[in-house]
């Protein structure tokens, strides 16, 4: 079964964003503009809640849908995977900050 990693699909998005394809669904976002791409982003995101709470079959689509438009949002922001990579990279290995949230209750509600 063929797969796609992560940066693959963010150069892949980067390419339609430099080279548009015509009939390409990438650059009809590109060409709507921001809001179009974070209405889609926000449309995604519920639609995983949605499939998560459905089934692994559903939850694993909407992932994708999710993960590609995000990736659109990030080339058409100038925001880099590397620079996302590295924020998350910063983050290994750092203490836990879960006892600063004023929310938490040791678990309990
Ligand atoms: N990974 C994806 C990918 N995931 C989701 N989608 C599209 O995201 C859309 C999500 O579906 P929706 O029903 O929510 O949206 P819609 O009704 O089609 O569009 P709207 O009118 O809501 O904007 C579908 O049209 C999917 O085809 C994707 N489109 C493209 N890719 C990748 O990008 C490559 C280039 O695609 P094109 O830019 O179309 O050539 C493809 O070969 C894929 O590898």
């Amino acid at each position: 079964m063929a797969s796609q990693s992560i940066e693959e699909l963010y150069e892949y998005v980067l390419d339609r964003k430099n080279n548009p394809q015509s009939g390409s669904y990438t650059d009809y976002l590109y060409d709507k503009g921001l809001d179009k791409i974070l209405k889609k982003v926000g449309e995604e995101a519920t639609e995983v809640i949605v499939g998560a709470k459905n089934n692994r079959a559903e939850l694993t689509y909407e992932t994708a849908d999710l993960l590609f438009h995000l990736m659109v949002l990030l080339v058409e922001s100038g925001v880099s995977l590397a620079e996302v990579k590295a924020e998350l990279g910063a983050r290994v290995g750092t203490k836990s900050r879960l006892h600063e949230r004023q929310d938490w209750r040791g678990g309990q509600q």
